[in-house]
């Protein structure tokens, strides 16, 4: 008898317990729960103990279910953590039952009961039914994908299709339901493009329909229309918003038909937020999308578009099947690194991971092969069978980084910790470049490419919050460029032309022929009375108009020729300030051009601040200067003696602001004699200065940097 078996046999033949109200949400999480619950009572429980633990299980997800422990017996408490946290959960994931985490530390015996842990336990592949693929033939198969600007209604409206389709059920609740992450919550903002495979039944025919929502976080939406166009997909047109009071699809439609040469009739008006007319946009994916074009006949071909890692099953791969079948058991080899794997599990996201039998040519869905390391799972990566080596899929075209920005950790001894979150993250978002870099200052790190600020920030917050790191970042740059003169530079960098993604390694203008940066071809729409003030802002980030034409009788069409380090911290915002939210900015790449640039340092006391040195253009150098040493000024707390804050150009000082001396005298609040106080006091001001950094003789504390970076382009 196989003893992964046992467990699944006992369930069966156990009489189906009455589940505590509220505890189970669906059958196959009941019979995986109970499959755990019974393992857990063979494994080693007293009596005693099996009666307690029989009770506590309270789901919170389709597939999740948290344990509690409701006796005030501390030692029951420490049994089910040693069970759930750790015995247990090795236990349950060895045999593949499940995987297991536990929330907190174990808890001390006699501790209070709201004190423990909880721990959270995912049925595994094994307990639930696994899906019959083959019952979507190719031509019931349409891929698609919701592109739009920021906010513009993308995941409400993938919430609703989830809705209509049946993926989820029908709540109030149901917000941005794709935006997993902590950071897409939190900001309202999609980061990461998700997959989910909705099945709809049509005039008799069952219909997959596989989304993919993505960012918007790139102000490309037209750029995107162009490429998809050039692709010979189909596009479909969707007007979002029609509820608001001051709605006006109908000259939207004129827009779309004059901008993009889509015919009106083809536009589908609907407000995603009510749920009006969205059945219509299943149509027309249903009538306006071909099928892919694949074969399930020939060997497989998998394209690896996305990963995941999760701790306890390694590294998740979305892939999306070109050719051919594949199944659990297979053996398969990574085209990127010829190493094979078994395929453990396959399935599809519905939204959640849903285990299937196989997925066959044209389908989307994941795949599980015991890769460990983040590097085993590339994006763009062909997946074959062993047996029938293929010729590997194209793949993609990597995203190209609009922001350069130095990473380090705040601690050096951080350095490895921080190299594996970082590792583990860019397989999440492969839009995000690496480099190694080192600065005298801050030591070991990094150099990362973003595709704009946004972007750096969300990466930022995502490292702080789902990998615990602490890290610094220095000032954001653009890839600059400089002809080289000096054969000596020439000879070492073994080129002429080099790009410049880090500010201190800017060659002087004496080893340069020329400076280059990067420019974007800007497109500006907007009702005409918010013209003239928007041609304002661009002239004063340096933009050269190319056009201006009028699509209707009040919008108006700009095209404009921005140096792109004008544009990627706060041009969007400033925009959108400028033309109470109803002017739209998208922007394409353009190449380089010839520009004065200069490299400036800022100084503390005549030291330089590696975060802050910057690349301007030399006619803005006195006025970013400037308001980087103001804000500076406001940023740093006074301290025993004057700090002097300096922009410099070389030797040359541009910009000056001093910060006057002042004793923090923290025991001055301190009045009575009382020693614990004090205590408490020079405790607090300890804790403080580890959030600060040292530069020369000046502390600094770390958001004083993030606060100066929001200055430099609005100057
Ligand atoms: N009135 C109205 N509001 C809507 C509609 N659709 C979306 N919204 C609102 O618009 C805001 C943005 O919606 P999201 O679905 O997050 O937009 P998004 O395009 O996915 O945004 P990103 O992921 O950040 O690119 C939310 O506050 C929605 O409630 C609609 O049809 N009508």
């Amino acid at each position: 008898m196989s003893r992964r078996r046992a467990p699944c046999r006992r369930q069966q033949a156990a009489p189906r317990r009455a589940a505590p109200s509220g505890c189970f949400r669906s059958w196959y999480l009941g019979r995986a729960t109970r499959g755990l619950l019974s393992s857990l009572h063979r494994v080693c429980l007293s009596p005693v103990h099996r009666t307690l633990l029989g009770v506590p299980l309270k789901t919170n997800g389709l597939c999740c279910c948290c344990l509690l422990v409701p006796s005030p017996d501390a030692s029951i408490a420490r049994v089910m953590w040693t069970l759930v946290g750790r015995g247990w959960g090795a236990h349950a994931l060895s045999r593949g039952w499940a995987t297991g985490a536990a929330l907190g530390p174990a808890p001390t015996f006699g501790a209070a009961p709201e004190s423990w842990p909880t721990c959270r336990v995912y049925s595994s592949a094994e307990f639930k039914e696994k899906l019959d693929m083959s019952r979507f033939p190719v031509e019931n198969i349409r891929n698609f994908s919701i592109v739009a600007h920021v906010d513009h209604g993308k995941s409400t409206l993938a919430d609703r299709l989830l809705e209509l389709t049946g993926t989820i059920d029908k709540t109030e609740n149901n917000k941005q339901v794709l935006d997993k992450l902590q950071v897409e919550r939190e900001r309202g903002i999609t980061v990461k493009a998700q997959t989910a495979s909705l099945f709809y039944n049509c005039e008799g025919k069952q219909y997959l329909l596989n989304l993919i929502d993505t960012p918007g976080i790139q102000a490309q939406t037209v750029a995107n229309f162009f490429l998809a166009f050039e692709a010979q997909l189909s596009v479909i047109p969707v007007i979002n918003k029609i509820d608001l009071k001051n709605a006006d699809p109908e000259r939207v439609e004129n827009q779309i038909e004059k901008v993009f040469d889509i015919p009106s009739d083809e536009c589908i008006k609907i407000s995603a937020k009510l749920g009006t007319n969205v059945e219509s946009v299943l149509q027309a994916v249903i009538e306006r999308i071909p099928p892919p074009k694949v074969h399930r006949k020939n060997p497989l071909r998998a394209l690896v578009f996305d990963s995941t890692f999760d701790q306890y099953r390694g590294v998740i791969a979305n892939v999306a099947l070109f050719d051919g079948v594949v199944s659990k058991g297979d053996k398969i080899v990574s085209a990127h690194t010829q190493k094979t794997y078994e395929v453990n599990e396959v399935g599809v996201l519905n939204p959640n991971e849903q285990p299937t039998h196989k997925l066959y040519a044209g389908q989307v869905g994941y795949l599980i092969a015991g890769m460990k390391n983040v590097i085993e799972a590339q994006i763009g990566d062909t997946l074959y069978l062993h047996k029938q080596p293929v010729e590997p899929l194209p793949g993609f075209k990597s995203a190209k980084p609009m922001v350069f920005a130095g990473m380090y950790p705040v601690d050096q001894s951080e350095y490895n910790n921080l190299k594996s979150a970082i590792e583990k993250l860019t397989l999440n978002d492969s839009s995000v470049t690496v480099h190694r870099d080192s600065s005298l200052a801050l030591g070991a790190g990094w150099r990362l490419g973003f595709l704009g600020l946004l972007h750096m920030e969300v990466f930022n917050q995502r490292l702080e919050q789902e990998y615990n790191a602490s890290v610094i970042l220095t000032t954001p740059t653009v890839p600059y460029k400089a002809v080289l003169s000096s054969s000596k530079l020439i000879k070492e960098y073994r080129e002429k032309e080099i790009t410049i993604i880090n500010p201190a390694q800017f060659p002087d203008k004496s080893k340069v022929t020329e400076y280059l940066e990067p420019v974007v071809l800007g497109t500006i729409i907007t009702p005409d009375e918010y013209t003239g003030k928007i041609m304002m802002l661009c002239e004063a980030r340096r933009a050269v108009q190319k056009n201006m034409i009028f699509i209707d009788q009040n919008r108006v069409m700009l095209k404009y020729l921005f140096p792109l380090n004008e544009i990627v911290v706060d041009f969007y915002d400033s925009l959108k300030s400028l033309s109470s939210g109803y002017a739209s900015f998208d922007y394409e790449d353009a190449g380089y051009q010839t520009a004065e640039l200069v490299k400036m340092d800022i100084l503390l006391n005549g030291n330089t601040v590696e975060e802050l040195v910057t690349v301007v253009h030399k006619d803005k150098a006195h006025s970013i200067g400037k308001a980087i040493c103001e804000r500076l000024k406001d940023s740093l707390p006074r301290q025993l003696f004057e700090i002097a804050i300096q922009a410099a150009i070389g030797s040359k000082i541009i910009a000056r602001e001093t910060v006057k001396a002042y004793r923090k005298n923290v025991l001055a609040k301190c009045y009575g004699g009382d020693i614990t106080r004090k205590m408490k006091l020079l405790k607090r001001q300890a804790e403080g200065k580890k959030k600060l950094r040292k530069i020369g003789n000046v502390e600094v504390p770390k958001d004083a940097f993030i606060k100066v970076l929001k200055t430099r382009s609005s100057k």
